[in-house]
């Protein structure tokens, strides 16, 4: 399994081994020991699966507040996302900056984004699944929305307002500036 991380502290990410042959192939997505091995040493309490028909929806940015909040090993079985995780831990040396990568079903590539992030992702393909497991269960009242498109990130979406397919709750979502503080930096 490959693995790599970023200038971003706590992101991970890694590209499990696909073994093919004429059938297909067959992979290990998940295996609690190699993972735990990478630096991901979580229980994980649910698995969620999402469609997006079209190319260009947007989902996110996301984080659910604490003592709800969650951490998130995501991936793409089908179609392809630009998937985007920002870094909300006040405190930490790279606040306020994000990392934006290709997952695919094509490059079988997993992110983990762990508690103290917004996640988000634009599908670059139409009929796009992403499944992801987390290590705390949804909570309604707790789960928030950044602004995709807020300024001050300067996330390069590949995609204008106009296009972007957006939940109503996403699209009304507030600007950093307007976040109440959630999450600290613990080094
Ligand atoms: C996230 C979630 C939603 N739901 C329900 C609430 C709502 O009725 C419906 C759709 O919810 P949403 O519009 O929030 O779905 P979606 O916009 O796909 O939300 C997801 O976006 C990505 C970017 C993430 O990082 C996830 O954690 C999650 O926030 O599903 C659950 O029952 N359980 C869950 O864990």
């Amino acid at each position: 399994m490959k693995i790599e991380r970023f200038a971003i502290p706590g992101l991970i990410l890694l590209e499990p081994a696909r073994h093919g042959d004429t059938r297909g192939f067959f992979s290990e997505v998940f295996n609690r020991q190699r993972f735990a091995e990478a630096g991901i040493p979580t229980e994980f309490v649910q698995d969620n699966h999402s469609l997006s028909r079209e190319k260009g929806v947007v989902r996110g940015l996301h984080f659910q507040m604490p003592p709800h909040a969650q951490g998130k090993l995501v991936r793409v079985p089908r179609g392809a996302v630009l998937d985007v995780a920002v870094d909300l831990r006040m405190g930490s040396p790279t606040y306020g900056r994000h990392e934006a990568v290709v997952l695919s079903a094509e490059n079988w590539r997993q992110l983990w984004i762990p508690p103290g992030f917004a996640h988000g992702f634009v599908t670059l393909e139409p009929d796009t699944e992403m499944l992801y497991k987390v290590d705390a269960f949804y909570n309604r009242e707790a789960d928030r929305s950044l602004r995709w498109n807020d300024p001050v990130l300067d996330i390069s979406w590949g995609i204008s307002e106009s296009e972007a397919i957006l939940s109503e709750k996403d699209r009304a979502a507030p600007l950093l500036a307007d976040l109440p503080p959630a999450f600290r930096w613990e080094g």
